[in-house]
């Protein structure tokens, strides 16, 4: 039995995942964490699944008063970097699905995680067809190394570009040498008209209501273009990954940043 605990419970992701650890045989949720609520149950709080669970606005309580092996973060990434700092004092393993987290951050983390030789997964996208989408461009980017990424979210998404789209672009760079895209002499007319720059490679954003999570690769060559594209069109499509990396995160003793390193 895995002992979870879930911060950002009332999120669109947190509520997702709640189901998903109750749904579990192999899982037992033990308590959320949530900045609005202390020493109440779930049950007790209308825009939270209706559970006899525990809710705490502060991990290190949480964390003395419920031992557990899993911590799943759904938040933002200042809170979610605490958590993780947070769990990692206490031995337990987080799973972090928050994004926005900056390179510093994520080396900073992997550093303490081989000290203590514990398992964490940061995640910025747990949809297998997501993660196949990028290895899919990474392995195009050999061929096609003219490629721009359009990324597509609702408008409650707080960073830009998104974590997925940012990986995306890191692993298309492990096999393209940096390079300007675009006429030599480009201007914009409008700042932000050629999107965001990762070693010349372009990203643009776009936020709007009705969108869940959608991203597509476009590669450029002589005569011919590629699209690569991936649509999350609810959030139960996160779930799969997300019980994978509760259950991968136990064997490990170091932090693994994405679910492409998992799934072979
Ligand atoms: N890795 C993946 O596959 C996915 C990652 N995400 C990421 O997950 C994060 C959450 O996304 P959503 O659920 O859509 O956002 P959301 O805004 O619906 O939920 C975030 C929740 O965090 C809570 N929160 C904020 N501060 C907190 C604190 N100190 N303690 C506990 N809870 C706190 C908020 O109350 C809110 O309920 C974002 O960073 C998003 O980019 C979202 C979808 C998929
Ligand atoms: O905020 C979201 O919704 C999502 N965030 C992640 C990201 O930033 O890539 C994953 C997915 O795209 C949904």
């Amino acid at each position: 039995m895995i002992k979870i605990v879930i911060a950002g419970p009332r999120g669109n992701m947190g509520k997702e995942a709640v189901k998903m650890a109750t749904g579990e045989e192999s899982f037992e949720l033990v308590a959320v964490v949530d900045h609005r609520y202390n020493g109440v149950k779930m049950n007790e709080i209308p825009t939270m699944e209706q559970l006899d669970i525990p809710v705490y606005d502060n991990m290190t309580q949480c964390f003395e008063n419920h031992p557990c092996d899993v911590l799943i973060d759904l938040t933002t990434p200042e809170v979610g970097k605490k958590h993780m700092l947070t769990a990692f004092e206490y031995g337990v393993r987080p799973v972090v699905g928050t994004t926005g987290f900056t390179d510093e951050d994520v080396e900073e983390l992997s550093q303490i995680a081989q000290e203590k030789q514990l398992g964490a997964i940061i995640a910025p996208n747990f949809a297998i067809g997501a993660i196949l989408m990028m290895k899919f461009s990474q392995m195009a980017a050999r061929y096609m190394p003219n490629v721009e990424i359009i990324e597509q979210h609702h408008d409650r998404k707080l960073d830009a570009p998104s974590g997925t789209a940012v990986k995306t672009a890191k692993m298309i760079s492990e096999v393209r040498e940096e390079m300007k895209q675009g006429h030599p002499n480009e201007t914009e007319q409008m700042a932000g008209a050629r999107g965001a720059d990762h070693e010349g490679l372009r990203i643009h954003s776009i936020r709007l209501p009705g969108l869940v999570a959608h991203q597509e690769v476009i590669f450029g060559g002589e005569g011919q273009t590629l699209k690569i594209r991936h649509d999350s069109l609810n959030r139960a499509s996160f779930m799969p990954g997300v019980k994978l990396a509760c259950e991968t995160v136990m064997k490990l003793d170091i932090l693994v940043y994405g679910l492409e390193h998992i799934i072979e």
